[in-house]
């Protein structure tokens, strides 16, 4: 069972005297099993919303509870374990690592998490589905930008996260390939009971989500 549960969530940039209020006393419960998707303009808060729950940043008040349990309260190597263990991220940039093939950033994967990857059976599953099988032997910069997006999701769900992260996952895609991403995403919450959270501008992907949210100036509501 995995459970995310922002309370009164608000996280404010300061640079010199400039203060941008980005998130506002955010309140947001979600739950394994379901695929969420969170839209809103440019500028609304959307990356930071995700970020804090990833992690990558600390609210500037509120409380973020994991499974439950307070994730401020986590050392820094239950932090990091719990980001190993049970998170998938994937970021705007791909982030591949311009020296390994395709198929050594996943090997890389394996060594940094030894247990608990995805079986051969759903690895085949997803690499098919993003239809990446012939690109073991490429680099980075021998991808297009939708290769390497669909690499960088790969990546993500190799390590089997139960809660997945995407900001912007299917920004370099075309919508045939946009869409069964989406319905991947949404296979895996139902069959794997994971909880995936994806931030977009592309309102077109909403439709195949279980719940949709709005984030307009660091606010939250359901749609
Ligand atoms: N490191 C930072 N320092 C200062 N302000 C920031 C920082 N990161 C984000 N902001 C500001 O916080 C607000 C929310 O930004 P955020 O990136 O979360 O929005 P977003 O909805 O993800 O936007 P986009 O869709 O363009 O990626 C914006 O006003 C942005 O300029």
């Amino acid at each position: 069972m995995s459970t995310i549960e922002m309370k009164n969530i608000s996280k404010i940039y300061q640079n010199g005297t400039t203060k941008t209020y980005a998130l506002k006393d955010i309140q947001f419960k979600a739950d394994n099993g379901n695929f969420i998707t969170i839209t809103g303009p440019s500028g609304a808060g959307k990356s930071t919303f995700l970020e804090i729950i990833g992690g990558l940043l600390t609210p500037t008040s509120g409380k973020l509870l994991i499974n439950h349990h307070s994730y401020q309260n986590l050392n820094k190597k239950e932090k990091e374990k719990f980001r190993l263990n049970t998170l998938g991220f994937i970021l705007q940039s791909y982030n591949l690592l311009p020296y390994l093939k395709v198929e050594e950033q996943f090997q890389l994967v394996h060594k940094v998490k030894k247990d608990n990857n995805v079986g051969p059976k759903l690895w085949k599953w997803i690499v098919d589905e993003l239809g990446i099988q012939k690109l073991n032997q490429q680099y980075p910069d021998e991808l297009s930008g939708g290769q390497k997006q669909r690499v960088a999701i790969a990546r993500a769900l190799y390590t089997n996260p139960q809660i997945i992260l995407a900001d912007e996952p299917t920004a370099s895609l075309d919508s045939a390939r946009a869409f069964k991403v989406m319905k991947m995403f949404k296979q895996l919450a139902q069959k794997d009971n994971k909880l995936i959270i994806v931030v977009t501008h592309d309102l077109r992907l909403t439709q195949f989500a279980d719940q949709h949210y709005q984030i307009i100036d660091g606010q939250i509501t359901k749609a």
